[in-house]
This record gives structure tokens, C-alpha cells and sequence, in this order.
């Protein structure tokens, strides 16, 4: 880490003044003693009320309260008086500045609430002293004052340019200063004294990820209450619409101290209390924010809006009670989805059944059935397929990452979750499930086209072979009958017979009692030809009155004995039609398939002459011809 002298800097750096610079100065010196100290500090009220208030702050354990600078030296210590009285100095000396774009008052403001987050967190957590980690977060930002305190112009030039994430700007800062706020940060701290035991969690907690910290370490601990007190810090200066993305993470980062959603909501809610009050005696603005509680709830309802999708089942699967307290805190307090929560595979694979989820998000390592063992099991099922399963790992592992796929993992989250990631990969979730869904959906109306279709089809199908009139079998329908019936005969060598039928004296009818009478007596007719034929027989209506019934393995005989049934049938008819009864008669020709005849319309052709012959002889007969022969009946 750089030192002062390795920083190129062409300007004066913020520096305390006065009596926090003399107490600075004594406490560099081995044999200061509380009473020297007390006897500066005491010739600043301002400063010496707020060391009495810092000593009898919550945060610093019951007791009697004290009443003198003295006693509040012996009770916070030396060390933590002289941050204190630094930070404290700090602030009352920058409140403005010469560059216009940087805020000086927003920068103090959130600073301030940094350190009580600071003070509260590691009064919670045991991290150390809390009164010294309150100096250290009021001051963790240090830099960026600084930088605009030696290069206003330039400074300012870069902060209209930088998008707001800390990274970047950063990298802005290095690009076009040759330092950055944090490098600063941690020279002037350690200029000012701070033990480097804090300085490199300070300098790093902006991306304590890249810290290289070992995990459980004090240092690891530190850079990530850092981050948590940053983080509580920007959601006291967000804007409405970005509190939302503040409270889910805290969520998650309140989960990795222990603290659940409600015990989080009311530290945060304590902590804005304090800011309050502080803000008014370090004369920096501190704003009222709604509780934590409503900014969740809030965000939630935001965030299923911007969606435009309602809450998604979610199936959690963990045996750490820690993890899955946050992770639920998270997917259903900030992101809004309903959550069931299950301890093991077995439980969460009893719970799939009964709430139907839309995603599982599970442990790998759990006692019993693990993370792979549930995915299988899932996925074995019929309504398991469609569940979008994302594993939480310990680490990435490529074999153990291929592993899970195979088992039919969609996605996986490395542990601890960051929100940000678990915030997308639930979108890409829900873009899966929304797809299926519509999918299934397009599926169940694709269904009912081909049924609707089908039906259609059919109905196309059945109007292309019929007579809409008689409901009969139309003259096509017929000859594809007559030509079955034709290959049937050949291939067992049976008789076949047909009969050609045509109302006698129709264009009577029509005439004396019009088309409609007319249709009546056709569709009468019909369903005589219908009623009178036997069961492997069939006809059709082959145009205007006249009709072809066909009549398989049956011999002239009974071809006849069938023409004459017929026609005595229709005779006996009275057709009722209207007012009008009429009676009728049909002439019927018959002829045999006979050897010699090499297709269906020789057969049709002698029903034909028939049936000429039939009305030639007076109507209202049946005639066949055989051999030149002609034959009427009756
Ligand atoms: N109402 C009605 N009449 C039809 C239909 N199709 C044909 N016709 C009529 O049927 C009549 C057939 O008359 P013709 O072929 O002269 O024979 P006919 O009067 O039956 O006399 P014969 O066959 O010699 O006994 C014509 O007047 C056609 O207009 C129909 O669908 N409905």
C-alpha cells in the first residue's frame, strides 16, 4: 500500500486544524497522559460534548453515565478520542469546498452514517472497539474528499463523467490522477496514525471480494462490515427508485452476520434514528427514510410491477438455517416471490409435490438426500421436468459444476450469494418459466386447432361426398362405393347387383306444386331407399330424381325380389307437404354383373337400359334386362 510521498499530489491535502491537529500531535508522543489530552480537548465545547455523548452512547456498554472530557477519555481511550477528535474536526472544516460537482454535505452525510453503521455492526459482531470502527467508517471515504480538495477541476471534470459505480470510477481516477480515493484513504489514515490493521480492510472494502483476505480471518470480517456499513450508508442517500436494489442486499449481507430480515429492519431503523440525531450535531443533513420494512415491501411490489409478472413458487432447500433465513429474506421479503422453505432433498421433494414450484433453488451438501439426489429425483418425475432447479455451490468446480448439469441442474450460484447475481439469475428463471409457460399454453390452443381442424376436416370431408339435399351419398361418394363393391365381388367371386331408380312424371310435381313440394318428395324418397335397403347395401344419389342402390353378394333374384320391395314402398308412400299430400311412384332398373363385363359402368349402363325399359313399359315398374332379354315387374 502506497505511503503519502508515493501519491503525486500538487495541492493541500485536508488536514485537521487546531485542537483535534494538537491532540493528534500529543498522542504521537509515548507519555501523553489523559489529562493532557483532557485539558485540550477541553477547550473545545463542541468537541468535547461530542466525545461525552460518543462515551455515553449506547453503543459503549451501560454504566454511569460520565459527565467530564476527562471520564470520557478514560472511557473511550486515547486512541479513539484522537480519531474521534480528527474525524470530528474534519467534518466541521469541509462541510464546502472548491469543487463545484463533488457534494460536500452528501459526502459527510453518508460518511456519518457509515460509521455509525460501522459502530453498530462491530458493537454487534464483537469486531472491535466500536467508538474506534465509528472514526475509521466517518473516515473510510476520505479520499474522494481529498481528491477534491487537490484536483477541483479535474476532479470535477471526472465526476460528471462517471457513471456511479465505484469501480469505475476508480479506474477514472487512476486513469487521469495517477491515484485513486481509496490508495489516498488509506495513505492519509495512516499519515493521521490508524493502526494498518484497519487501513487495509478500509482500503479494500469498496470490492472486499478481491480483498485476498483468508475466510474467518479479523481482516475478512472487517472488509465485509465495511462493505455492509456502505452499503446501509448509500441506501440513507438513495433515491427512491434505487432503495430498492440497497434493501435487497443488505438483506442478504445482514444474513452473513446472523441477522434475519427483522432484526436487520430494525438495526437499520435504529441506525437512521442515530444519524438523525448526529446529523443535527455535526450540522450535516441526515434525511427521514421510511422503515426498512416498508422499503422491502415496497420494492417488492416494484419490482413484480416492472416485471409485469406476478410472484413466482419458489421451492428454497437448505439445512443451514442462516442461509436459507436470508436467502428467503431476499426472494421473498425484497424480490417479492412466494417461498417454501425445506430443510433437506426429502422434504423439499415432499413440499415439490404438494406446491407444485416453478423453481428450486437448493443446497449441494445436505445430510440425507443432497442437492444432486433431489435434481435427480425430480427430474425422474413427469412434473418435475418442467422446474427450473438452480444449485447453490460452495465453490466452482468444473467436474462437480458438469456433475450437476448432468443431473439436470439448470443453473448454479456460488456461495456466499451476491444479490445482484441471484436478482439476474432469477430473472433468467423467470424468463424460463414464463417461456414454458406461454409454450404450454401455445400447446394446450395448438391442440384444440387440431381438434377444432379435425373436426372440420371431417365435416369438409363428409359435405364433399354428400347430397346436401337428401343426406345421402353423392354420385362420387357412390362410384367409389360401386368400385369397392366391384373389387370385393372379383376377389370372392360374389354376385353384385345394382338398381338405377328415377321418380316417375317428378317434373309434375314441380310443376303443380312448386320446387320446394318438390325437394320434400326427393327427400322422402331418399329415406325410403334408406329404409328399405339391407345393411351391405348402399346408394347415393346420382343427380336430379334419380338414385343407384348397390347391393353386394346379391344374385338377379334377389336383386329383384330387393327392387320390388322398394318400389312397392314408395308407392304405398303418402308424402306429406304442407297442406298437400302427394303419392308417387319410381321405375327401377336392374342388372347383374355378368361375365363379360370388364368394369363398373357396363353394370350401370345396363341398369340404365333398365330402367328406360321400366318407364317404356308404364312406370312404376322394376325391369331387368339379361342377355337382350327384358323382364318387368310387377
Ligand atoms: N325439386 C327439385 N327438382 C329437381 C331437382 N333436380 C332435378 N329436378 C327436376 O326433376 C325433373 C326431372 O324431369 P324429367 O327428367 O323430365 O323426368 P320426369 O318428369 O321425372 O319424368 P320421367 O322420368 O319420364 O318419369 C326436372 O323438372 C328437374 O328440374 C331437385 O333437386 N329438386
Amino acid at each position: 500500500m502506497k505511503t503519502l510521498e508515493h501519491i503525486p499530489l500538487n495541492g493541500e491535502l485536508p488536514s485537521p486544524k487546531g485542537v483535534a491537529l494538537a491532540i493528534l500531535e500529543l498522542c504521537r508522543k509515548d507519555d501523553a497522559t489523559i489529562a493532557e489530552v483532557a485539558r485540550i480537548a477541553q477547550t473545545d465545547p463542541a468537541l468535547a460534548s461530542r466525545l461525552i455523548r460518543q462515551a455515553n452512547s449506547a453503543a459503549h456498554g451501560g454504566g454511569r453515565p460520565v459527565a467530564s472530557v476527562t471520564e470520557a477519555i478514560m472511557r473511550l481511550g486515547m486512541g479513539t478520542v484522537r480519531n474521534l477528535a480528527l474525524g470530528f474536526s474534519l467534518v466541521d472544516q469541509y462541510q464546502n469546498g472548491p469543487c463545484g460537482q463533488f457534494d460536500y454535505q452528501g459526502f459527510w452525510s453518508h460518511s456519518l452514517l457509515m460509521g455509525l453503521a460501522m459502530q453498530k455492526f462491530s458493537n454487534m459482531t464483537g469486531a472491535g472497539a466500536s467508538e474506534e470502527l465509528f472514526a475509521c467508517g466517518l473516515l473510510a471515504q476520505v479520499g474522494r474528499l481529498s481528491l477534491a480538495t487537490v484536483y477541483p477541476v479535474e476532479y470535477g471534470r471526472l465526476l460528471d463523467g462517471q457513471d456511479g459505480v465505484a469501480r469505475n470510477l476508480v479506474a477514472l481516477e487512476q486513469e487521469h490522477l495517477q491515484t485513486d480515493h481509496n490508495e489516498l484513504t488509506a495513505a492519509l489514515l495512516g499519515e493521521w496514525g490508524i493502526p494498518g490493521a484497519l487501513i487495509e480492510p478500509i482500503y479494500h472494502h469498496e470490492e472486499p471480494e478481491h480483498s485476498g483476505f483468508s475466510t474467518g480471518s479479523r481482516p475478512y470480517q472487517l472488509v465485509h462490515l465495511f462493505y455492509l456499513a456502505r452499503r446501509v450508508a448509500d441506501l440513507g442517500l438513495a433515491g427512491e427508485n434505487e432503495r430498492n436494489a440497497c434493501t435487497a442486499e443488505l438483506l442478504l449481507l445482514g444474513g452473513r452476520i446472523g441477522l434475519d430480515a427483522e432484526q436487520l429492519g430494525a438495526t437499520v431503523d435504529d441506525l437512521v434514528q442515530q444519524w438523525r440525531t448526529w446529523g443535527e450535531l455535526l450540522r450535516v443533513p441526515a434525511s427521514a427514510l421510511p422503515s426498512f420494512a416498508h422499503m422491502s415491501a415496497a420494492h417488492a411490489m416494484r419490482d413484480e410491477k416492472s416485471d409485469g409478472a406476478a410472484a413466482l413458487r419458489v421451492l428454497l432447500v437448505d439445512d443451514d438455517p442462516t442461509t436459507r433465513c436470508m436467502m428467503e429474506g431476499v426472494l421473498s421479503g425484497a424480490l417479492g416471490h412466494a417461498v417454501v422453505c425445506a430443510n433437506n432433498g426429502r422434504e423439499a421433494l415432499a413440499l415439490a409435490v404438494e406446491t407444485q414450484p416453478q423453481i428450486v433453488v437448493t443446497d449441494w451438501m445436505m445430510p440425507g438426500m443432497d442437492g444432486l439426489d433431489l435434481a435427480r429425483a425430480l427430474r425422474a418425475t413427469e412434473w418435475g421436468q418442467t422446474m427450473y432447479l438452480i444449485m447453490l455451490t460452495g465453490h466452482e468446480n468444473e467436474d462437480e459444476v458438469s456433475e450437476a448439469f448432468e443431473a439436470g441442474v439448470d443453473d448454479f450460484l456460488v456461495k456466499p450469494v451476491n444479490v445482484r447475481t441471484l436478482r439476474a439469475r432469477l430473472r433468467a428463471a423467470r424468463h424460463y418459466v414464463q417461456l414454458l409457460e406461454a409454450w404450454e399454453r401455445d400447446r394446450a390452443q395448438l391442440k384444440q386447432f387440431a381438434a377444432e381442424l379435425a373436426i372440420s376436416n371431417r365435416r369438409l370431408a363428409h359435405a364433399a361426398m354428400t347430397d346436401l339435399l337428401t343426406n345421402l351419398p353423392n354420385r362420387r361418394s357412390g362410384m367409389n362405393a360401386l368400385a369397392k363393391a366391384w373389387a370385393a365381388s372379383s376377389r370372392f367371386e360374389q354376385p353384385l347387383s345394382v338398381m338405377m331408380l328415377d321418380i316417375d312424371h317428378f317434373k309434375r310435381i314441380n310443376d303443380s306444386h312448386g320446387h320446394a313440394v318438390g325437394d320434400t318428395v326427393l327427400r322422402d324418397v331418399a329415406q325410403a331407399i334408406q329404409q328399405s335397403a339391407r345393411k351391405d347395401d348402399s346408394m347415393c344419389r346420382m343427380g336430379g330424381e334419380e338414385f343407384l342402390v348397390i347391393c353386394p353378394n346379391t344374385d338377379l333374384k334377389a336383386a329383384v325380389q330387393a327392387a320390388e320391395r322398394l318400389r312397392r314402398m314408395v308407392e304405398r308412400l303418402r308424402i306429406q307437404a304442407g297442406e298437400t299430400e302427394i303419392q308417387t311412384s319410381v321405375s327401377i332398373g336392374v342388372a347383374t354383373r355378368e361375365v363379360g363385363m370388364t368394369e363398373t359402368d357396363a353394370l350401370v349402363n345396363a341398369a340404365d337400359r333398365a330402367l328406360y325399359r321400366a318407364k317404356q313399359a308404364g312406370r312404376n315398374r322394376s325391369c331387368v334386362v339379361v342377355q337382350g332379354q327384358m323382364r318387368c315387374f310387377p
